[in-house]
């Protein structure tokens, strides 16, 4: 994908926050030029180990919509790769375009994807909650995997059959059985970088770890993300695309790889 110049999300409607909050410097997302990056041979793998029945439901925040999490225990949880402790998955969401030249949050190479998919968890091991951890430079880690235009996703696909119900924002639709890791690569390289949220309060709390590969759906299954809308029911509709946050400066921070 080329990079378009008439990528106004700055301008967006949804970016009514500071583009940078005054004094970051780690903020995200940013570009991962490939070669700028460090291989560390101290990563380790990343361990995912989820459990399907704590998946809840699907819910549209007016932002994107999120798959959430019983994170009341440590039933579906991360380890190792950059991180000190395991951390318990809250909620997953994606970011996409309007179209399928630009839609990811993160680029590589300043190439963009036509979507992302973000894997939120939560330290809970050092912090007692989730609005805790958000404030907590270790409190928070995101696994970002890249979507590509490409054969249709099967496990996407029972996200994406749902997806009518939850059309408008503050609509939710219970659902009770689903493994994330269905949409994570089996490929083990990762890229990982010290960053923060992208949607208010854009605290910088996050460890980054992005995948290397990009995960494949389809035209109808990007198509189907862009059926949904900003607007709750009765609004005049906009609808849900360029939910990505401006690239924001790198400063003065390294982008480590887990590969060579
Ligand atoms: C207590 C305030 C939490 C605000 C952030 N919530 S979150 O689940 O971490 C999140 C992260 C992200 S992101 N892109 O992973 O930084 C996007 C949206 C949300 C959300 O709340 O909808
Ligand atoms: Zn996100």
């Amino acid at each position: 994908c080329s990079r378009k110049n008439t990528r106004n999300a700055s301008l967006h409607p949804l970016w009514q926050s500071p583009l940078t909050i005054p004094g970051g410097t780690r903020q995200s997302p940013i570009n991962i030029q490939w070669r700028d990056s460090v291989y560390d041979p101290f990563l380790k793998p990343l361990k995912i180990s989820y459990d399907p029945t704590t998946c809840l439901h699907i819910w549209n925040n007016g932002y994107s919509f999120l798959v959430e999490f019983d994170d009341s225990t440590d039933r579906s949880i991360i380890v190792g790769g950059p991180l000190e402790n395991q951390y318990r998955l809250k909620q997953f969401h994606f970011h996409w375009g309007a179209i399928n030249d630009w839609g990811s949050e993160h680029t590589v190479d300043s190439k963009f994807y036509p979507a992302e998919l973000h894997l939120v968890h939560w330290n809970a091991v050092e912090y007692p909650n989730f609005e805790e951890a958000v404030m907590e430079g270790n409190g928070l880690a995101v696994i970002g995997v890249f979507l590509k235009l490409g054969a249709r996703h099967e496990g996407l696909q029972t996200l994406v059959d749902a997806l009518p119900a939850v059309r408008h924002k503050d609509t939710v639709i219970e659902f009770d059985v689903f493994d994330p890791s269905c949409l994570i690569p089996s490929c083990p390289d990762y890229w990982t970088y010290a960053g923060s949220l992208t949607t208010p309060p854009l605290t910088e709390s996050v460890t980054w770890i992005i995948k290397k590969k990009p995960i494949e759906v389809d035209e109808d299954q990007l198509e189907a993300f862009r059926t949904l809308l900003f607007t709750s029911d009765g609004e005049e509709e906009r609808r849900m695309v360029d939910n990505f946050r401006p690239l924001q400066p790198l400063m003065n921070r390294t982008v480590r790889s887990s590969f060579h």
